[in-house]
């Protein structure tokens, strides 16, 4: 019936993973972090750091793409306590959903209550350009739509339910927080906000698929995080994520641009200090246990 259980861990496998990961340091996240293509930099920031690689994890898969070093760090952001995945994990690296999505269940288990994640995406809006911040405040889950979902298989209560409500996926404090720290950080004229949807990759869209998409009402396009998200949000942790619209995705035929990772990891070089910059900020700001935000 559900052809992926094999790949589905256990609740005891993601707290055994959870556990050896406590017992060698003293930090206790309630921070999570995940950095998309590029933006590794921001585990860099953490102070008194505890890092992992993430070959010498339990259970954790491997980074293999160029832009994703594979480090699981712990550390503090200004007193604040947070662990950050240096690297993520996509589906088109062969690995099962249940494996990309696997160190959200790590996250709860180690105590965090509020995931942040990042990401470079395609932009689809035409008011969008190359280097903008984009607050995501929606998604589209396309391979959802043909039946690919973290949360296929069994479901363990000690997670989360079984039929998750998706409608409150991105937590809207945190969108207006993002606003009024990017405000004052003076990033009005590149913070947006939108709809990012979700593809297997690796390729890039065709024309006709950008098209489509834009058409469908997102806003930028990528291979990540909404995996993350729905995991995160089944076990209970506040999520907040944005993109850096790393390029625009070619919807014209007579265009010359062509889409490449290289162009991804080096717009993401340009932007990565102003997004660590608001990810920092907003950590400082958030206040745990009572679920308010900080002045
Ligand atoms: O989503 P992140 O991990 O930032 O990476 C994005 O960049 C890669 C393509 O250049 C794809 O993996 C896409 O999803
Ligand atoms: N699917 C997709 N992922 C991306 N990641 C960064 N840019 C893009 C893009 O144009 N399309």
């Amino acid at each position: 019936m559900f052809p992926e259980v094999n790949s589905c861990y256990s609740y005891e496998e993601c707290k055994a993973t959870a556990d050896w990961l406590l017992a060698q340091t003293d930090v206790r996240p309630t921070v999570g972090i995940v950095c998309g293509s590029g933006l590794g930099g921001l585990a860099d920031l953490l102070k008194d750091q505890v890092a992992f690689n993430y070959k010498d994890i339990p259970n954790f898969p491997q980074s293999t793409v160029h832009g994703h070093a594979g480090r699981l760090v712990f550390g503090h952001l200004k007193g604040r306590p947070c662990v950050c995945m240096q690297g993520r994990f996509h589906l088109y690296e062969g690995y099962s959903i249940h494996k990309i999505t696997l160190p959200m269940r790590i996250f709860k288990l180690l105590g965090v209550e509020t995931v942040m994640l990042t990401n470079a995406a395609g932009g689809l809006n035409h008011d969008f350009k190359m280097g903008d911040i984009m607050i995501i405040k929606d998604h589209l889950n396309l391979p959802g739509f043909a039946g690919i979902n973290p949360l296929n298989g069994p479901n363990d209560e000690r997670f989360g339910v079984r039929f998750l409500c998706m409608s409150d996926a991105y937590d809207r404090e945190l969108q207006q927080l993002a606003m009024e720290v990017g405000q004052d950080l003076g990033y009005g004229d590149f913070l947006k906000e939108g709809v990012y949807c979700v593809l297997g990759g690796p390729t890039f869209e065709t024309i006709a698929e950008g098209r489509m998409l834009h058409r469908l009402g997102a806003d930028a396009v990528g291979m990540s995080t909404v995996h993350e998200v729905i995991v995160a949000r089944h076990c209970g942790m506040r999520v907040f994520a944005l993109s850096l619209i790393t390029n625009q995705v070619v919807m014209d035929y007579d265009s010359e641009e062509r889409a490449n990772h290289e162009e991804v990891l080096q717009v993401g070089r340009q932007r990565a200090a102003q997004l660590e910059r608001l990810v920092y900020t907003m950590v400082t700001k958030i206040v745990h246990n009572n679920y308010g935000l900080r002045d």
